[in-house]
């Protein structure tokens, strides 16, 4: 095989309960990650040396780019010295919530392990990745999954009910340190979710939507609020920051109301707003 493509898909927390202060300063969380029809691409070739490119000048290419992590750690810990070239075309908005290095990290991971034959399983990756960051693990899975720990211990993988999703992400990112140590953090306690075929039905899961970390983001970032809640007044079934933001995301039933809405955001797009229809797999 000459070279490998793979499609590095962004995610949304259909809801993120975080529910605890770790001793290693990381928080738990209980998480319903479920994966968009939106992805970066990740081209992986024989090269002399081991080299990064990427289209978009914002990410850096040397040791601070996930996907150099896992091959510091694979070179490291595996001996393995890998010679080849990762080019990485970048579509997904970086500190957007949407998991875009991440995802990258574990979908490099995944392909080094078929190119190279290396055999390794799922848990094994899983040790890898969530060294380099807490929500790379669930893109090991093609399907959404619920999670916690911090991300990392996967509870099981879920059927999402089809519907269509509209992003929209200001200029500004956040920086998910700061959401999770800001003061105005309020950890909640996890829902009992009694019937796991609830969450393959839009209505019974919007009643579960919800972020711990939108008041505290909020609080700093009024604008965030403002998408929000025009998304819900635009006919969004519910409308929720991903992760730690900057993204909003609404799920519409009607494609009518999805592309007025769409089309309002566009519209006040001199605020210089990402702005994308896309849907859940
Ligand atoms: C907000 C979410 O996107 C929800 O999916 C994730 O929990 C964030 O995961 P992530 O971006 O992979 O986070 P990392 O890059 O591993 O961590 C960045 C920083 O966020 C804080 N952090 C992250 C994840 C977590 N469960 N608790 C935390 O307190 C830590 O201070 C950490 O140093
Ligand atoms: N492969 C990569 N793609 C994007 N960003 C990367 C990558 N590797 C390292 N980074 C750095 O990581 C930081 C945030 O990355 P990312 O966009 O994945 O965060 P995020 O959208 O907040 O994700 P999450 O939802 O996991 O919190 C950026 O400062 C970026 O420079």
């Amino acid at each position: 095989m000459s070279y490998m493509l793979s499609k590095s898909y962004a995610k949304i927390n259909l809801f993120l309960y975080v529910t605890g202060k770790r001793e290693d300063g990381y928080h738990n969380i209980f998480s319903l990650f479920g994966k968009l029809n939106f992805y970066d691409v990740i081209k992986i070739e024989r090269n002399k040396k081991f080299q990064i490119y990427c289209n978009n000048k914002m990410i850096p290419t040397d040791k601070r780019n996930f996907i150099f992590k896992v091959y510091e750690i694979l070179k490291k810990e595996y001996g393995l010295d890998l010679n080849i070239k990762v080019t990485l075309f970048k579509n997904i908005p970086i500190e957007a919530g949407l998991g875009g290095g991440s995802s990258n990290c574990a979908v490099f991971l995944r392909m080094i392990n078929e190119y190279f034959n290396l055999n390794m399983s799922k848990d094994e990756m899983i040790n890898v990745l969530k060294r380099v960051s807490a929500d790379a693990p669930i893109f090991l899975f093609d399907k959404a999954v619920v999670a916690e720990g911090i991300g990392d211990e996967i509870l099981y993988e879920v059927d999402l009910p089809k519907c269509y999703v509209l992003l929209v992400k200001p200029q500004f990112g956040v920086s998910t340190k700061d959401a999770y140590s800001s003061k105005n953090l309020k950890l909640t306690t996890k829902p009992h979710i009694t019937n796991i075929h609830s969450l393959s039905n839009l209505n019974e899961l919007s009643k579960l939507m919800c972020n711990s970390l939108e008041t505290a983001v909020f609080k700093d970032y009024k604008e965030l609020y403002f998408i929000k809640n025009t998304m819900e007044n635009l006919g969004a079934l519910k409308s929720l920051m991903s992760g730690s933001g900057s993204t909003i995301f609404g799920l519409f039933d009607s494609k009518n109301q999805l592309n007025n809405a769409y089309n309002f955001f566009k519209k006040i797009s001199n605020k210089g707003y990402f702005v994308l229809k896309t849907n859940i797999l």
